[in-house]
């Protein structure tokens, strides 16, 4: 039998320990963790995202700034402000909603960001000590990290011996990954869009990750009988009811979910474990900013 595995009740699982966390440090030191969450425009869905990260944050027990900037928004203003917030004591998690628009460079600015507050893991510093393993000390990124929470609670057991298939190679997903997978002893192959017989290596993979951006890519037939499959992908459609959008991953979930072992729906999967993962990453920094040994999610 299929499990569908929930994403939702995983991350609120999540959230009610970063909770009880932050309720532990602000007792025992006083420090409140902080977090600035930074958007420029008007893009709807980033604004939902951002609005739940502020939410998130609040049932944290955080304090929470949003900093909302017109679409007209100068990059060295935005320089600026990702500069004033790195000197904020009271800030320990610095966010800016990705994308911007075309006239920032958002390399820039996630490189003006400190390390330390860096809690989308997309800083050199952070990216460097998760590719060498230094994962007490780094910021994971939150997709990634809550797509493995996700495995390791579906599996639970060690990944030595199973082949792991990552579709997709961006910085933000595919990349930090196939690191994560590699970490927890998978043996790793990352496919792209000039990978040859793709169908035939996803078939060869216990976990198959879809991080791909292309509705629906993924077919029941590609699918090991079995395997663990986390669709990564947030595809709108049009045609859904009442008019409105519909949701869809990068993987057909009606044939996948006929092969595999387990698989995450879209909606209600990978998404709500990215704010989930932000909401831990932002506490484990406030612990560190306050001497404190960090807790593990
Ligand atoms: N600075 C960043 N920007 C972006 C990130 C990121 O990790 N850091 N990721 C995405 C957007 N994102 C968070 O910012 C995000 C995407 C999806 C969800 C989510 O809960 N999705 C729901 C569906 C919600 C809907 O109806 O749209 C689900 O899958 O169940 C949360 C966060 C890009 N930008």
């Amino acid at each position: 039998m299929t499990t569908v595995i929930d994403g939702k009740a995983v991350a609120a699982d999540v959230v009610t320990k970063v909770r009880i966390a932050a309720e532990k440090l602000i007792a025992e030191t006083g420090v409140v963790p902080g977090i600035a969450v930074v958007i420029v425009g008007h893009d709807p869905a980033s604004q939902v995202y951002v609005a739940s990260k502020g939410k998130k944050a609040k049932e944290c027990g955080f304090h929470s700034v949003e900093h909302a900037l017109p679409s007209d928004t100068s990059e060295a203003d935005l320089v600026a402000l990702v500069q004033k917030l790195n000197a904020d004591p009271k800030i320990h998690g610095i966010l800016v909603q990705l994308p911007l628009p075309d006239h920032i460079d958002a390399g820039k600015i996630i490189q003006t960001i400190s390390a330390d507050k860096d809690v989308d893991g997309f800083h050199f510093t952070n990216v460097g000590k998760l590719g060498t393993g230094e994962l007490d000390t780094a910021f994971v990124p939150c997709t990634p990290a809550g797509s493995m929470l996700l495995i390791e609670r579906a599996l639970g057991r060690d990944l030595s011996g199973l082949n792991a298939v990552v579709v997709g190679r961006s910085n933000i997903v595919g990349k930090p990954m196939a690191n994560l997978l590699l970490n927890a002893n998978a043996t790793v192959t990352v496919a792209h869009s000039r990978t040859k017989d793709l169908p035939a290596l996803c078939r060869s993979a216990d976990i198959l990750v879809a991080a791909v951006g292309r509705p629906e890519m993924i077919k029941g037939d590609w699918v090991k009988p079995g395997a663990t499959v986390i669709d990564v992908g947030i595809n709108r459609l049009e045609g859904g009811l009442n008019g409105k959008s519909k949701l869809v991953g990068d993987v057909d979930y009606g044939s996948a979910a006929e092969q595999a072992g387990a698989i995450t729906p879209v909606p209600g999967g990978v998404g709500p474990m990215t704010i989930a993962l932000l909401m831990a990453n932002t506490v484990v920094s406030a612990f560190r900013s306050a001497g404190q040994s960090a807790p593990r999610f």
